[in-house]
Order: C-alpha cells, then structure tokens, then sequence
C-alpha cells in the first residue's frame, strides 16, 4: 500500500532531512553527462561550472565495467574539489546517474556518493525504473544515507523511462516518492525492451513515416506509382507526450534524454526542441557541442516572450478577450503567456546573456477589446 497522506512528507529515517513540499523549478536545459573516471572529461569539469545547468556524473551504461569504482570515486573527487558545484552554492548542480539496482553497482555507488558528497549532489539519476517500487527503496535507502551523514536538505530522484513497464508504471512512479523531480526519456534501452526496430539512440527513423496519396488520373485511377511526397514522423511522441502529462500531474520535470547522432546538430536541435514544444525542460548532451544547442532550444525566443509579454499587458486582469494582430488572446491564451514569460524570468535570474537579451525587450501594449 502508498503512504497516506498523513505520512507522505515524514522523513524515512530518523534524522533525515524534511522531504520538500514543492519541487524547486531550478534550471535544468542541459544535463551535461561526463564519465569521472575519463581523465581528459574530467579535467573539462571546473570550466563547466557556469557554462551548463546540470553537471552529471554518470557511472551506469558507457562507462567500462572494469572502470565503475574508478569512476564512482572520480566523481567523489570532482565533487569535493570543484569550486560552485552543486548543492545551493551555484547555477550549476551536481547530479548523477547511479548503476542500475539490480547491478553489482548501484548500492555502492549510493552508500560512497551520499556518504562523500551528499551535501554536493542535487539529484540521483535512477536507471532502468519498473515501478514505485524501485522509487520506495531508493527513497528510503537515501534518507537513512542522508541522517547517517548528517544532511540538512534531501537529495531528489530522477527516474530514467527505459522499459514498458517503467512507461506502463509512469503516474505510480511520478507518485511514489516526494523526492521525485522527473523523468527522462531513454529511448536506446526503451526501444530495445519494447522490441522497437531502430538501433539509434534517440532521434527519429527514415522508416517511420506517412506517406501522400496518390495522384489520380483523369478517370480518377489512383497513380500508386506517381511521385508522392513522404513525411517523416516522431517515433518518440507518443512517450514524450505520456510522460509530460504524468510529470505535470504530479508537480515534477520532464526530460528528452540523450541523442546519440553527436554530428548531427540540426536534428539534434529540431528533436529537442519538439521536446520543448510538448512541454520538457530540458535534453541530455552526451557532448560538449550539445550544451549550446539545449540551451538554445529550451531558452524561450526574445520573439516569443515579447509576444507574451504583451498579450498579459493587453489583458489586464487576466479575463475577458482581446485582438492583437488578427488574433484572439483570453483568459486560456495568457496562462500560457505566463508559462513562457515565468520560465524565461528563471532563466534570466542565472543566465546575463538571456537577461540582456529580454531586458532590451521594448515594453509594447496593444490590442483592442473585444
Ligand atoms: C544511451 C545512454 O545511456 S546515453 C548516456 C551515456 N553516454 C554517455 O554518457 C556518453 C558521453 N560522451 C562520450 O562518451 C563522448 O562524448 C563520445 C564517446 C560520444 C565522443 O567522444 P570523443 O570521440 O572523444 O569526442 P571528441 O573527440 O569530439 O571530443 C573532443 C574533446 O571533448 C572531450 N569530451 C567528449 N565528450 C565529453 C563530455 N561528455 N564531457 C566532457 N568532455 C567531453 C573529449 O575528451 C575531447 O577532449 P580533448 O580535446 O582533451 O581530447
Ligand atoms: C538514456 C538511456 O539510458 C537509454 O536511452 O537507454
Ligand atoms: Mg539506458
């Protein structure tokens, strides 16, 4: 059975840290991923503090099964040492992507990383999560890490969607535990347990696609053979959208996940941003080169929050409708308004570029009641 309501808040542990009422929308457009035990990623880290929302040592699937104490202790090592990151020091958090726990891994990776740097790290990166179950022993295990090191704040869970039945499970998982802050998307280890027939990590499929009807002939004989315009389409949608739904029900964040095709910057930008469309706030980069590009995407435009900005001067109050440019605004229109406008004022508060580039947004008040 769930925890009631009456307990759903109580510390796990005796000892451990309060659990948060509200999960903090801190910025997140880039989790960066870099393996601690790789000399050469790691020497990259304390450059990065400040360039990147999310630093996140991962320690599960690309890192050498001959190298996981190697980097589980790189990562304790880099979380000691680097300067403004994680915890509330700085804008760039500190997260990781434990092994997964049914690995000779992930109990150790939990017990050493909250022990050494719990007061560092932000959020655990769960892997390969089936049900509320893996949440409920995630969630106690932290919190009797939490009191034995004597931390002040809980760290939050991240849950990786990777298999049916974890997508099956998504609004128990969501609910599970009030550490949980979100969810992203693992499309290689997802298609690979629903069977799927792509070997791409992430991104879309040439295959997948509709295709135009056929022209017909003067006599109305469809031409199968004629030249007929095909569109590709997302294989990851109908995730996306479930898991952006069940994030939003339960007051936590969603993720696009990784995508693999590194070269690829222009796909990579247009499957993000159909992510941000769809309501995620944010991607993984996997590479240095993929951090721009998600900050770009899930950065609302100048155009965007100038438009906003003056539909929720146009409508006052916040009810009624009014025209501005040919357009109907209402009550619906300018919550959504406040969407983009709340996001871009988090945004700014971290980002002085973003900041800049808003600020020199010319106040515009226009529209006509209807
Ligand atoms: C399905 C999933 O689970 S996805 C999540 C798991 N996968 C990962 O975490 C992958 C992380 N990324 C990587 O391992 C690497 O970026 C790779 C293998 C994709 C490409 O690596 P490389 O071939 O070395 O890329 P490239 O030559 O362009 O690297 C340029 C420099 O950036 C460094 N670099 C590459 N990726 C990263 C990174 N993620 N973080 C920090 N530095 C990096 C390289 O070490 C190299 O450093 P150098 O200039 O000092 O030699
Ligand atoms: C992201 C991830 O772990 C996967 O796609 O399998
Ligand atoms: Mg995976």
């Amino acid at each position: 059975m769930t925890r009631t309501a009456k307990d759903f808040f109580a510390p796990l542990a005796v000892g451990a840290p309060a659990p948060l009422r509200e999960i903090p929308a801190r910025p997140s457009r880039a989790i960066h991923f870099f393996d601690p035990g790789n000399e050469k990623m790691a020497a990259k880290v304390p450059d990065m503090v400040g360039t990147v929302d999310v630093l996140l040592g991962n320690l599960e699937d690309a890192v050498k099964a001959e190298n996981k104490e190697k980097s589980r202790q790189g990562l304790v090592d880099i979380g000691r040492a680097t300067a403004n990151l994680g915890g509330t020091v700085g804008p760039t958090q500190l997260w990781t992507r434990v092994n997964s726990l049914d690995s000779p891994w992930g109990l150790d990776d939990l017990v050493t990383l909250v022990t050494e740097i719990g007061d560092k790290l932000d959020v655990v990166m769960v892997p390969k999560v089936q049900g509320a179950e893996d949440i409920h022993y995630v969630d106690r295990l932290l919190a009797q890490l939490e009191a034995k090191a004597g931390l002040d704040r809980p760290i939050l869970v991240h849950a990786i969607l990777e298999t049916a039945r974890g997508v099956a499970n998504i609004e128990e998982i969501c609910a599970a535990s009030p550490r949980m802050q979100g969810l992203s998307l693992g499309p290689a280890d997802l298609a690979a347990d629903r069977r799927m027939k792509t070997t791409r990590v992430g991104g879309g499929h040439p295959g997948y696609l509709v295709r135009q009807d056929p022209e017909r002939d003067d006599l109305g004989v469809p031409q199968y053979d004629g030249p007929r315009t095909t569109y590709q389409q997302d294989l990851w949608h109908y995730t996306i959208a479930r898991m952006v739904d069940a994030c939003a029900m339960h007051g936590i964040y969603p993720y696009y996940g990784p995508f693999g095709d590194i070269k690829d910057t222009v796909a990579c930008e247009d499957q993000f941003r159909n992510a941000f469309l769809l309501g995620c706030v944010g991607a993984w980069s996997l590479h240095p080169a993929q951090i721009a590009i998600a900050n770009k995407v899930f950065s609302p435009s100048v155009e965007d929050v100038a438009h906003a900005r003056r539909v929720i001067a146009a409508m006052g109050d916040g009810t009624g409708a009014v025209m501005i440019d040919g357009k109907m605004e209402d009550d619906a229109s300018v919550k959504q308004c406040q969407v983009m406008v709340a996001l871009a004022d988090e945004l700014a508060a971290i980002d002085p570029e973003l900041k800049k580039q808003y600020d020199a947004i010319p106040d515009q008040h226009s529209g006509t009641e209807a």
